[in-house]
């Protein structure tokens, strides 16, 4: 599914990741490693976030050579998400709807299951973290990407939403074959920690 070739980040020219080579089958993906080891970065350099040296290429589409084709494939949720405190929820989700195409059902579907309804009419700037982060794992989920990648999506969350998500990453793998790609530094939901693979960064690669 996706497959890293000669990947390098540095920052200041202090290399924080040098893998030479990845192949990542379908899965759920749970990424672990120490504070500061290349965790989020290694996340938001497959969502396509941050430059790097190399390439990575996700069912067939390279990000160095077709970025807008590989970015379709991609969902991505920060792990602090921030949005311009004058737009609304609704804002959000209509301008992700119209860039991905997605039908209205499915749209209304998801600010079912997200439970952001009594919320998502009002600005970004009055949104609470929680709530900030519930809308910002709709967006990841819309259009339905085939690799979602979430950085620490359980933080800020309530028992509730913890419960929710942990569900509904587990149904949208076993239904659609979704792959997802996230980080916590939490205890995980027992279903998805049966369901998880784990992969490691370690000495500024990542081991399976
Ligand atoms: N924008 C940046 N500019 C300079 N250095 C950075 C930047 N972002 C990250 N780094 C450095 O890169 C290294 C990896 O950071 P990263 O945030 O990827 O780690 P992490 O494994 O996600 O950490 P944590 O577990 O604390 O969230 C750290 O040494 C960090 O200081």
């Amino acid at each position: 599914m996706l497959q890293l070739t000669q990947l390098r980040k540095s920052y200041q020219g202090q290399v924080v990741l040098d893998i030479p080579s990845l192949l990542l089958d379908p899965a759920i993906y749970w990424i672990q490693g120490a504070n500061g080891s290349g965790k989020s970065t290694f996340l938001k350099i497959i969502a396509g976030m941050v430059p790097f040296e190399g390439d990575i290429s996700l069912r067939g589409s390279s990000l160095r050579n077709s970025p807008l084709a590989y970015r379709q494939h991609i969902g991505w949720a920060a792990a602090e998400p921030l949005y311009p405190p004058f737009m609304t929820g609704i804002d959000l989700v209509t301008l992700y709807q119209r860039i991905r195409k997605v039908p209205q059902k499915e749209t209304y579907q998801l600010i079912e299951r997200f439970n952001v309804g009594n919320f998502i009419k009002g600005q970004a700037a009055a949104y609470s973290a929680g709530m900030t982060k519930r809308l910002s794992l709709l967006l990841a989920f819309m259009g339905e990407p085939s690799l979602i990648i979430l950085d620490e999506p359980l933080t800020t969350l309530d028992a509730n939403s913890f419960t929710l998500i942990s569900d509904l990453i587990l149904e949208t793998w076993q239904k659609k074959g979704t792959s997802f790609l996230m980080s916590s530094h939490q205890e995980l939901d027992t279903n998805l920690l049966h369901a998880q693979k784990v992969l490691t960064v370690i000495n500024q690669s990542i081991v399976q």
